[in-house]
């Protein structure tokens, strides 16, 4: 199914400072004076978010984490849980990213303790999955995305707001994108996982990797992709106002 609305959330990873917000602040401004029918979000570094909920006050572009803590308080050194996140000004939270998955030894066990988490906490996560290039050249990558959203993403999710993003892990910060057909068959199969585990018929899958202002167009015209997360494009306001026009 084609979504006429559709979410284009950056992920600025661990890049920015105080400085950085004013290219958010672009952002901002210059969907203020073209507005886009689409949904368009920013997740910061944790350190961010408290200063840009003030910055971009009054506009549309929705701020967002890049992880949280499954525990909502206690003795967790250097973590962040939902609940801060939300007191900071967040209302989306990426979830399970594969530089999370795979630095930090994550299992499905653990995001879908970290999507209870930002649910009580009022956060809308957006669950990451995506097969290695070693799984997809073994012909492995629809079974292992699929058994990725069967185990990420509990029940209680049911009837909520949330997004997952297909972010295949070869394509991650490497220029490298799967073809339209090699995209729309892996949001069929996430489709079909949602609707048989959730029944999430309207759920945005967003796409992820290497999405920038030429490819965008593309990527986003393909059945099933309900979105985008940007990554390295995200950095600059230029960059990510282009990929939601050409949305
Ligand atoms: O998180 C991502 C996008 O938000 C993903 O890792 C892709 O990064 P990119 O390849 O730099 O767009």
């Amino acid at each position: 199914m084609k979504q006429s609305v559709k979410m284009i959330v950056g992920n600025w990873k661990m890049n920015g400072l105080a400085a950085s917000l004013g290219e958010a602040e672009a952002v901002r401004d210059t969907l203020a004076g073209q507005p886009t029918a689409h949904r368009v979000g920013l997740c910061l570094p944790a350190t961010l978010i408290a200063q840009a909920a003030w910055r971009l006050k009054g506009g549309s572009v929705e701020i967002g984490g890049q992880d949280c803590h499954a525990e909502a308080s206690g003795a967790f050194t250097g973590s962040v849980s939902a609940g801060m996140l939300k007191d900071a000004g967040a209302s989306l939270v990426i979830v399970g990213h594969s530089e999370r998955r795979a630095g930090f030894g994550e299992s499905d066990a653990d995001v879908a303790a970290k999507v209870e988490a930002a649910l009580r906490a009022g956060l809308e996560p957006i669950v990451c999955v995506g097969e290695t290039l070693e799984q997809r050249d073994a012909g492995r990558a629809v079974e292992v995305v699929t058994a990725q959203v069967a185990g990420s993403l509990p029940e209680s999710l049911r009837g909520r707001d949330f997004a997952v993003a297909y972010e295949p892990v070869w394509a991650i910060g490497t220029g490298r994108t799967p073809t339209v057909e090699q995209v729309a068959e892996m949001h069929a199969a996430i489709r079909a996982a949602l609707v048989e585990g959730l029944g999430a018929t309207t759920t945005p899958i967003l796409y992820g990797g290497s999405v920038n202002p030429r490819n965008a167009a593309e990527l986003l015209s393909v059945a099933e992709v309900g979105g985008a997360l940007v990554g390295g494009a995200s950095l600059k306001a230029d960059d990510f106002l282009a990929i939601v026009r050409a949305a």
